[in-house]
């Protein structure tokens, strides 16, 4: 049994129930994603709840990643990549060809596993692209910027140098820019595609108290590595290998009791 072959559990947080029931914000159906040939992700299916955090872990190279970018199309960028299947956000499947892609990457935003914060102030940083999709008066464009700054629990540090450029920032700090710039357009969907792993601890454990802030609004994917986080950010985990999802469900089940042995095996440091 393959509880029983389980050794160094990450510890798991329980959250407390919540008032509200989660209602499904990304439905994913028989999705499939090809680079050219070669087939990164085998039919898989899975909901995302809004308010709450989905952690997907497993071995390099199972097709996480490739899987958010699918949420957001940014492999419409490349060619010879493509997705089949649907991916059904806010009531309409985004593969279809004629889905606004820049409507879709305001309703979807990523954070990338390196800080990449414009060239430009900490302020522009944000305004950037709320001015793309509104055109608001200078104080409310400003309350904006504040807004998405203290949300992303970074005001207190920059609001004294917010004409500063955005890349003087800590690693830390620009990360927390990123998430701030990226919640500023209001998204329905957060993407965090491995976001504290070039972190120190302290800026890690930042990171991670701003997912469990962010929770409460966003429906958030996040692609980690590290067990521990996953245990400790996440409601629902999914476990791929080989491009197949293998096993998806409450975290608490996941980490305590998985159902497929090379979950129990990967989760506990057997392989990967
Ligand atoms: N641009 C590309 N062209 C061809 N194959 C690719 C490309 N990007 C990724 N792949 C392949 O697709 C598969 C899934 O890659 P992906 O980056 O999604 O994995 P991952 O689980 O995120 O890995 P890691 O944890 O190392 O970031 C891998 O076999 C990878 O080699």
């Amino acid at each position: 049994m393959a509880g029983e072959t389980l050794t160094a559990r990450p510890t798991v947080s329980t959250r407390p129930a919540d008032d509200e029931a989660a209602t499904v914000k990304v439905s994913v159906r028989d999705l499939h994603f090809y680079y050219d040939t070669f087939e990164a992700l085998k039919n898989v299916n899975l909901d995302l709840e809004d308010r709450r955090v989905t952690a997907f872990v497993g071995p390099s190279g199972c097709g996480k990643s490739t899987l958010l970018r699918v949420f957001n199309r940014i492999y419409d960028l490349y060619p010879r990549q493509r997705a089949e299947g649907s991916v059904t956000i806010g009531g309409r499947n985004i593969l279809d060809r004629d889905q606004d892609l820049n409507a879709l990457r305001a309703m979807v935003g990523m954070v990338f596993q390196k800080p990449t914060p414009f060239p430009m102030t900490i302020y522009e940083n944000i305004a950037f692209g709320i001015r793309l999709y509104h055109s608001l008066p200078k104080a409310e464009l400003d309350d904006r910027v504040e807004h998405a700054l203290k949300r992303a629990a970074l005001w207190g540090e920059v609001r004294d140098k917010l004409g500063q450029s955005g890349l003087s920032l800590s690693g830390g700090q620009q990360q927390r820019l990123c998430i701030a710039r990226t919640i500023a357009t209001e998204p329905a969907v957060v993407l965090l595609d491995e976001p504290a792993s070039a972190l120190d601890p302290i800026s890690t454990a930042k990171v991670e108290e701003l997912i469990s802030e962010l929770r409460s609004d966003y429906c958030i994917a996040i692609v980690t590595h590290n067990m521990q986080q996953a245990a400790r950010s996440s409601d629902y985990t999914a476990f791929m290998y080989l491009g197949e999802l293998v096993e998806f469900g409450a975290t608490e089940k996941i980490f305590t009791n998985p159902s497929d042995k090379r979950t129990a095996d990967y989760i506990t440091g057997r392989f990967g």
